[in-house]
């Protein structure tokens, strides 16, 4: 039987508190103050406190600090969002906002303690594999990657959010789908989501579903992707494209669990982990005005930062066996070797597009290479600024010449309508080619 501390110094709120867990079946002791606590966590072992943040002798997230293993759940009267997610950076396990419904209140701790127990059997088992996390399709055995490798091991079996930062192609979206698999949710669905290719207008109704008659063209009911991705977890990449309304939308699902489709008055329940990706600076979206501060910080509580692959370079060889080896069998073609000049090549690289320029390079070069080896013409790597030049006008050149001298002033939307193509073709032709989005 879970064993709680409640360290609460409101008498009436914490005897309620008290009687509601011991009504759960819950063994419950309680404090008025961290001076209490202490004395109780020095008698008992406890598996969860649920702490006040303002009591009379200090901070209730101190607690955290002094007890690591011990999850803690923040009750907060202090409606901002910014105090409770300090709390949360400083070890707090969740938060609460008084006054909390008990259901609230009891799925919430239900849910600390089944993380708590998942983490604990996880680091178990951690001990006794040894300290490798190797995640499933990732190359890279530089210091950063393996990092990256620690963190994915230590979010997945819980509910967190995480955001994924770092350049276009450098493996966010692998490292979403390894979250997913590595976690309590991996037999629900995953549902991915890029929200720069869904046509501004649509994203709404897109992601959270809408009712007949809701828009023009809204013929019939339809669930949204958000409600798909129900007892699963849902992936939404390039977060920083979302509109201001889909931004509201989503903070509720983040902070109530609950999603209201477009044209209806109605919220639904859903369950969904949100795992997010960005290549764009959200600090300064949020100083613009651009991205909801609130939001921001719900995401923010735990961040995985992929390295561009020119940082990691020692990566290189590994990473090309592996991607050759991939396009061969996607192409269906015998395997062939990689010429050490080629292998110079890619060192003298800078690789803007990162690993997906990478394996577009590859693939491409066996097409070339027609079963010999892979030599650096094959791989034609020529540097971004000087495409399009020398009379060689070609449709990509002119392409990739405009993105790179107008995104910088250009929103997506602007670009893609001065080029007359729609913003998912931009997003693809992007992809295709390897050519980067701007920071920020
Ligand atoms: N470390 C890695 N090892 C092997 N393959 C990788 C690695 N990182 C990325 N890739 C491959 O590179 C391609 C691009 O990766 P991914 O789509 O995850 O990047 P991304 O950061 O999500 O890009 P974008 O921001 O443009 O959506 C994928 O095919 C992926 O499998």
């Amino acid at each position: 039987m879970n064993r709680i501390l409640v360290v609460e110094d409101e008498t009436v709120i914490r005897r309620a508190l008290v009687r509601l867990l011991e009504h759960e079946g819950y063994r419950v002791a309680e404090a008025g103050s961290l001076q209490e606590a202490r004395t109780h966590c020095g008698e008992a072992a406890f598996d969860l406190l649920i702490c006040d943040l303002r009591l009379p002798d200090g901070e209730g997230i101190r607690l955290a600090g002094e007890l690591p293993g011990v999850p803690v759940l923040i009750m907060t009267s202090y409606a901002s969002v910014r105090s409770a997610v300090d709390a949360m950076k400083q070890g707090a396990a969740d938060y609460i906002a008084k006054p909390f419904d008990h259901d609230e209140m009891l799925l919430c701790v239900a849910r600390i303690l089944k993380q708590h127990q998942l983490e604990k059997e996880n680091a178990q088992l951690q001990s006794e594999m040894g300290e490798v996390y190797p995640v499933d399709g990732m190359v890279g055995e530089a210091p950063a990657m393996r990092q990256v490798c620690r963190m994915v091991e230590k979010v997945s079996p819980t509910d967190i959010t995480v955001l994924i930062r770092g350049e276009s192609g450098t493996g966010k979206e692998l490292v979403a789908r390894a979250i997913h698999k590595k976690g309590p949710r991996a037999q629900a669905p995953l549902i991915s989501v890029n929200c720069a290719a869904i046509p501004e207008g649509l994203l709404e109704s897109e992601l959270f579903g809408h009712e007949k008659g809701a828009f023009t063209g809204a013929g019939q009911t339809r669930q949204g992707l958000v409600e798909a991705a129900d007892t699963g977890t849902l992936f939404l990449d390039e977060i920083g494209e979302l509109t201001p309304q889909a931004q509201s939308r989503l903070l509720r699902v983040l902070q109530d669990g609950e999603i209201r489709r477009v044209g209806s008055t109605q919220s639904r329940k859903v369950d969904v982990r949100l795992l997010a990706a960005t290549h764009r600076d959200l600090e300064s979206m949020v100083r613009e005005g651009a991205f909801r501060e609130d939001l921001y910080y719900r995401l923010k509580v735990m961040e995985i930062t992929l390295p561009p692959l020119r940082e990691r370079r020692e990566d290189l060889p590994q990473l090309a066996r592996f991607l050759l080896e991939k396009a061969c069998k996607r192409l269906k073609r015998n395997p062939v070797d990689l010429d050490p000049a080629a292998l110079q090549a890619m060192q003298a690289h800078s690789w803007p597009g990162n690993v997906r320029e990478l394996e577009n390079a590859i693939e491409r070069a066996v097409i070339l290479a027609d079963g010999e080896p892979i030599r650096p013409e094959h791989l034609a790597l020529t540097p971004a600024a000087e495409c399009g030049g020398e009379g060689r006008t070609s449709l990509e050149a002119y392409f990739r010449r405009f993105v790179l001298e107008n995104q910088g002033h250009m929103t997506e939307t602007e670009l893609a309508r001065r080029l007359g193509i729609s913003r998912k073709a931009l997003w693809e032709r992007r992809n295709r080619l390897g050519i980067p989005r701007p920071k920020g």
